[in-house]
């Protein structure tokens, strides 16, 4: 059997993740494609344990070692658990983010050290690198301003301005290193041309 594709999606806070994942498994749909929807960190029992850590905020400060290695932990259990067996038996597998947002949030924002996340990839993932991923950018400001729409504020999305513009450089630097797996989306733009842009790269990758 032909194993399935994996794609990921990716962007800062408030930037229409959520909004775009149900139209992205429509679009398959109408393409016969089977595809399971997940999200980092979680995606398995523990592994939303592990996310409920991660977002809540604690009295005591979580270190960035100890954020980046429950963020692996999580992705552990998603990839052996989830990820690995639906491509197998040819599903299609979209994630509401996967490592790249450990590039973004733990190497640009907490500044941890990029060989250091590449060798717990390599670790917890093997060979396993998305098909492709949908990279939603816009100013930081837009999307805080569209996230705070959704009420309080989790651990992250307490972080300050500079935080997310980091999160924000280190993205499109990992786009620009992998453009042929990337596709940058405009997420600045209204839904209708926001979804124009995801259709055509959806179209790329079906074809
Ligand atoms: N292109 C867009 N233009 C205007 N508002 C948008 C757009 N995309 C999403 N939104 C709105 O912004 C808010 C945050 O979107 P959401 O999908 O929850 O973001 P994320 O999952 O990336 O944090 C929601 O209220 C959503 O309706
Ligand atoms: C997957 C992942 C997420 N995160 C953070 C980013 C988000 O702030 C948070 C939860 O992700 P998510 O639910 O996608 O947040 P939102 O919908 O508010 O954009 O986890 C990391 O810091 N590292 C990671 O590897």
């Amino acid at each position: 059997m032909t194993r399935g594709r994996f794609i990921t999606l990716e962007g800062g806070e408030g930037v229409g993740k959520s909004t775009n994942l149900q139209f992205i498994q429509d679009l398959l749909a109408q393409k016969q494609i089977d595809v399971l929807l997940t999200r980092e960190p979680g995606g398995t029992e523990l592994a939303e344990k592990i996310r409920h850590l991660l977002l809540e905020k604690h009295r005591e400060a979580i270190t960035p070692q100890a954020e980046l290695l429950l963020v692996f932990a999580a992705r552990a259990q998603h990839v052996q658990q989830v990820i690995l067996p639906a491509l197998t038996q040819g599903k299609w597998v979209l994630s509401d983010r996967f490592t790249d947002a450990t590039y973004a949030y733990q190497g640009g924002g907490r500044n941890m050290d990029n060989r250091l996340i590449g060798w717990l990839e390599e670790t917890v993932q093997g060979e396993l690198r998305p098909d492709l991923t949908l990279l939603l950018d816009a100013p930081v400001e837009i999307g805080l301003l569209r996230a705070q729409q959704r009420g309080k504020p989790d651990r992250f999305e307490s972080e300050q301005l500079d935080f997310f513009e980091r999160v924000r450089q280190a993205y499109l630097a990992r786009a620009r290193q992998n453009p042929q797996r990337y596709a940058i989306i405009d997420a600045a733009m209204p839904l209708a041309e926001v979804q124009t842009q995801i259709s055509r790269a959806i179209d790329a990758l079906v074809s």
